[in-house]
């Protein structure tokens, strides 16, 4: 029997009768193997937020088309349904609904509607972050403290801690964080937002950590400048788009296309050794 064959005998001969034994003509497995690996996200649950424009939407159409099943949202419920409807007439499985993050009855609900239709959540991807001022960093109200640390800090962790069992269930899970250059290289009447993001970058460090002992993997991407609406109110800073074109070394702005890959990578099990990484998407910038 196989059994008495030397080892590597005895793998060709499991390898033999599983080809002769199957039903499924060996090219037409072949087909679909490669079908299935094409689809590296197959069956998966995404939760993102901030996803009913740029950055997020980008990446949730991205972690649909490899087969995730996508849980969008974001405060309107108009941009919730203009997304939902776009994405699933492109075939997607999408479902979405209206969470403001720093609210912790609308994180119920999103929680709930992710588990409405599927048993587990796989990944979170937290994209939604805002930036209400552009002024002095110590002329900042606490309110404007609050709102901008609320969402772009504490909302990612008390959104993950809601989540986490749900995660667990499945045997592990991807998290992903959306920080920005402006961590690294401060941005110039942003400062607690830039303050914020070097936050994020902190926090994705932490919660590998005390995470990977439960199989769940938390990594961040740090963006430099993608052509969103987010932009727009930066128009009042000392400097121009173009400016900023000039310093990036592959003399372009990014798209928020550019973000969507590295998310999916990061969420698929390609990337199964890698946690606790904050990985630049900026097309090079020699400042940082
Ligand atoms: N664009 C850039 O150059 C860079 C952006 N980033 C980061 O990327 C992230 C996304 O930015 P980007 O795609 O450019 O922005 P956009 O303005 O294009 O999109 C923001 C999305 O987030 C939603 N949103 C805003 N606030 C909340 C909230 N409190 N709760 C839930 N959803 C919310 C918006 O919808 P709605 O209005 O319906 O809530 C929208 O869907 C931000 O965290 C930003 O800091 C980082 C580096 C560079
Ligand atoms: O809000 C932002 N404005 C920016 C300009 C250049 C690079 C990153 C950012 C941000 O994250």
């Amino acid at each position: 029997t196989a059994r008495q064959l030397p080892p590597m005998f005895r793998a060709l001969s499991w390898t033999l009768r599983g080809l002769h034994c199957s039903s499924i003509p060996l090219s037409t497995r072949m087909f679909s193997e490669r079908a299935d690996k094409s689809r590296s996200l197959a069956d998966k649950v995404a939760v993102i937020t901030g996803s009913t424009k740029g950055i997020g939407f980008a990446i949730a159409r991205h972690l649909a088309q490899n087969g995730a099943h996508v849980v969008i949202c974001s405060r309107k419920q108009w941009n919730v349904d203009q997304a939902v409807t776009t994405l699933q007439k492109e075939g997607l499985s999408v479902t979405g609904t209206v969470c403001h993050v720093g609210k912790a009855e609308d994180r119920d609900r999103l929680v709930a509607k992710a588990l409405e239709h599927h048993k587990g959540i796989d990944f979170l991807v937290c994209v939604a972050g805002v930036n209400p001022l552009v002024g002095s960093t110590l002329g900042a109200s606490e309110q404007v403290w609050d709102k901008i640390l609320g969402v772009n800090v504490k909302a990612p962790a008390l959104l993950l801690s809601q989540l986490l069992p749900h995660m667990e269930n499945r045997g592990g899970g991807s998290v992903v964080l959306v920080s920005s250059v402006a961590a690294y290289m401060p941005i110039s009447k942003l400062g607690v937002y830039n303050t914020s993001k070097t936050a994020l970058l902190g926090l994705c460090k932490s919660l590998a950590m005390e995470l990977a002992p439960k199989g769940i993997r938390v990594n961040s991407i740090v963006p430099g400048l993608i052509k969103t609406d987010f932009i727009q109110m930066e128009k009042t800073l000392p400097y121009t788009l173009s400016d900023l074109n000039k310093i990036y070394g592959l003399q372009r702005l990014g798209e928020p296309e550019d973000c969507a890959g590295i998310v999916s990578f990061l969420c698929s099990s390609d990337a199964s050794y890698i946690t606790g990484e904050n990985i630049t998407v900026a097309g090079y910038s020699p400042k940082l």
